[in-house]
């Protein structure tokens, strides 16, 4: 479990992190997501120690990073990839990393195969490809068996067949019980594997919603409309204070009503339709929604969360 209250970090000028609060449960995919710069990094390192917060706290299992006995244990994170010595072998990583936390020297072998790097674990880093270099960036987090797992973009630049098999990494850790939190800025990435979403922007929390959620929560029922007298018809819909846009050709697009309130206004002032369908926002495009609204008002408390999220 993670628990985050209050959490902020002030960089000079830049509120990176902004009285953030949210828990991360066992046995779930968190996404954490956000726009380049949203404060998502910045959070993790609170969380596991290697930034101090300006206020407020970050919790692993009940308490802070500092405070745990065997870090490396309780937690395990997968940060920056590259921050590993080229010159060793992607073994020898791991067996530093093992001896300086007193975990046995078995452990290596065991997440080099969790991590499909066996065959290259004699192999020095520098010749790694990125996909091998993140494997082996998570196998360092795995190496003490935590309970807490925090990856931070850990699909950035990996193929097709390295984000299913991180996917299917990250499944199988919450369905050991593990609590998992994975960080992206492309809602695409999370969307598959995520069972609840922590969504920031500018630092302050957007929404903490389930997945199916986010799609529900933010997302109003898009009309499209298609009339031989769109003009009459765009008129008669912003009388009745729906919006009414120009989409192509004689085709609407009409948000604030649905497909029935359209049909029922066009027959009652006798504006024939040839075409009329409803459909609801994309999760894409209630993300957009939410942390684009966060971006533009950066100022303004935004409580996005809907009823019963939380
Ligand atoms: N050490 C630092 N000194 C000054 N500013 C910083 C520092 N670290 C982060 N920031 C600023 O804090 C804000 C949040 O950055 P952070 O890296 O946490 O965002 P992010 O959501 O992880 O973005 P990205 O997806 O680009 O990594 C940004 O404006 C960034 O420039």
């Amino acid at each position: 479990m993670i628990e985050v209250r209050g959490l902020t970090k002030r960089y000079g000028d830049v509120l990176a992190v902004d009285d953030l609060s949210f828990d991360v449960v066992p046995g779930t995919v968190t996404g954490f997501l956000g726009p380049n710069g949203a404060g998502k990094s910045t959070t993790m390192r609170m969380v596991l120690g290697l930034d101090r917060p300006t206020a407020g706290t970050a919790l692993v299992g009940g308490r802070r990073f500092a405070e745990l006995t065997e870090p490396l244990r309780e937690v395990g994170a997968l940060l920056d990839p590259g921050a590993v010595h080229p010159g060793r072998t992607g073994r020898d990583h791991l067996r530093v990393a093992a001896r300086t936390n007193g975990i046995p020297a078995r452990r290596v072998d065991e997440v080099l195969g969790q991590v499909g790097l066996e065959r290259a674990a004699r192999r020095r880093i520098r010749a790694y490809s990125l996909g091998m270099r993140q494997r082996l960036g998570i196998a360092a987090a795995l190496l003490g068996d935590p309970r807490v797992l925090l990856f931070d973009e850990p699909v950035n630049g990996l193929d097709l067949d390295g984000v299913r098999w991180i996917r299917g990494l990250l499944r199988g850790l919450a369905d050991e019980g593990r609590t998992v939190l994975v960080s992206s800025h492309l809602l695409g990435e999370v969307q598959a594997i995520a069972d609840r979403l922590v969504v920031i922007g500018r630092g302050r929390l957007v929404a903490d919603v389930t997945t199916d959620e986010l799609l529900r929560g933010p997302g109003r029922p898009r009309v499209r409309v298609r009339s031989p007298q769109p003009e009459a018809l765009t008129a008669l819909l912003r009388r009745h204070g729906l919006s009414a846009e120009p989409a192509g050709g004689a085709e609407l697009q009409v948000e604030g009503g649905t497909a029935a309130q359209v049909g029922d206004l066009a027959a009652a002032a006798a504006i024939p339709l040839h075409h009329l369908s409803e459909t609801a926002a994309s999760l894409e495009e209630a993300y957009l929604a939410l942390t684009g609204e966060a971006v533009e008002h950066p100022g303004r408390p935004v409580a996005a969360t809907p009823e019963g999220a939380r």
